[in-house]
């Protein structure tokens, strides 16, 4: 991360295991990522790769019985590891919120949007139902639903997909917070409303200079939303740096087969992340060194032996790899 800034988010060495089964599962293995305020960063990489659970454990929605997490979160001055479970309500929605995937996840099919909203609004604010209502109608010309005063009094499956998602941002943002968690905000969508929403969270943020964490199989919409892009493989973060120094000069061979592997090697809004030969290891098994390495033309002996620690290239581009004088840009074969 560039600068003397102090991080407004910080995981480090973020651990996340999960206990409920026959073996723990390691879906988060050692993550560190610091993001300024203001600042938008999508973590990409195949399916398994503990993104979402990453995301996750900012909020700290995981089962507590049957989850482990080590190392540290920092949310401005919060600490949400240690936060008592009164601070973590007061937390969700005021500091972090999170919008997912599909909206009717998030949304109570009994109650109206606008009902939902109103009470978000009141569980923070020390403010009037009038006050309430009338903020939530402003959220909703906010996130542009048309004819809004109407569209509040509508239940959750009254509305298209596009719109049900404008209005779980307005829910997230009801109370105001200042990191916005979307896990695949815009894949259930179709492509022109995936554009649309991409375009709304982008001018949402600015505006309300909200720092941003996004989930996406997107590297299209990685670059185009994001400043810096964190890839993950096997619960680990295997390079991180700004979206430009990561598409242009991938320095890690899995980043490098991730963007090879987009269809005719371009980057543009809906390139999605296609398979990789081979598959990834058992989270419960993981290997002692690079989780890599199995699918790795690259990989030598000591890549299986040990842990490669990250190699920064710029103040803020960085790979975890042992081989990383074999992927210097210019050998990058396009
Ligand atoms: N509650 C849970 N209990 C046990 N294992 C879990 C749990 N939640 C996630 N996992 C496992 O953790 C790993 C990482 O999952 P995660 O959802 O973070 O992946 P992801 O990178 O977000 O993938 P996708 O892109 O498919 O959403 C997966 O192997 C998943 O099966």
């Amino acid at each position: 991360m560039n600068g003397t800034e102090k991080p407004f988010v910080e995981l480090r060495d973020l651990t996340v295991t999960f206990t409920g089964g026959k073996s723990p599962i390691k879906a988060v293995n050692g993550v560190t990522l610091s993001l300024k305020r203001g600042e938008v960063v999508a973590l990409i990489g195949e399916s398994g790769s503990g993104k979402s659970v990453t995301l996750r454990s900012i909020l700290r929605l995981h089962n507590p019985n049957r989850t482990q997490i080590e190392g540290e979160i920092r949310v401005g001055e919060h600490n949400v590891v240690q936060l008592s479970n009164a601070a973590l309500s007061s937390f969700r929605g005021k500091v972090a919120s999170m919008i997912f995937q599909e909206p009717l996840l998030a949304l109570d099919p009994v109650y109206t949007v606008g009902q939902q909203i109103v009470e978000a609004i009141l569980r923070h604010e020390n403010v009037s139902l009038e006050q309430a209502k009338a903020r939530a109608l402003s959220l909703f010309e906010r996130v542009r639903i048309p004819s809004p005063e109407r569209r509040l009094d509508a239940y959750p499956h009254e509305m298209s997909g596009g719109m049900r998602q404008r209005a779980m941002i307005s829910l997230a943002l009801a109370s105001s917070p200042e990191l916005l968690l979307a896990d695949e905000p815009t894949t259930a969508l179709d492509a022109t409303v995936q554009i649309q929403i991409l375009l709304l969270l982008r001018e949402l943020q600015r505006e309300l200079g909200l720092s941003v964490i996004f989930v996406t199989h997107d590297i299209g919409a990685a670059v185009e939303v994001a400043d810096r892009i964190a890839v993950m493989y096997a619960g680990r973060i295997v390079e991180q740096g700004t979206s430009r120094d990561l598409i242009r000069s991938p320095r890690h061979p899995y980043t490098r087969a991730l963007l090879k592997s987009l269809a005719h090697g371009s980057v543009q809004k809906g390139s999605r992340l296609e398979t990789i030969s081979g598959s990834p290891p058992d989270l419960s098994k993981l290997p002692p060194g690079c989780a890599f390495a199995d699918r790795c033309g690259l990989a030598q002996d000591a890549c299986r032996q040990t842990q490669p620690q990250i190699v920064w290239f710029t103040s803020d581009h960085g790979a975890r790899c042992l081989r990383t004088e074999q992927t210097l840009p210019e050998q990058v074969a396009n």
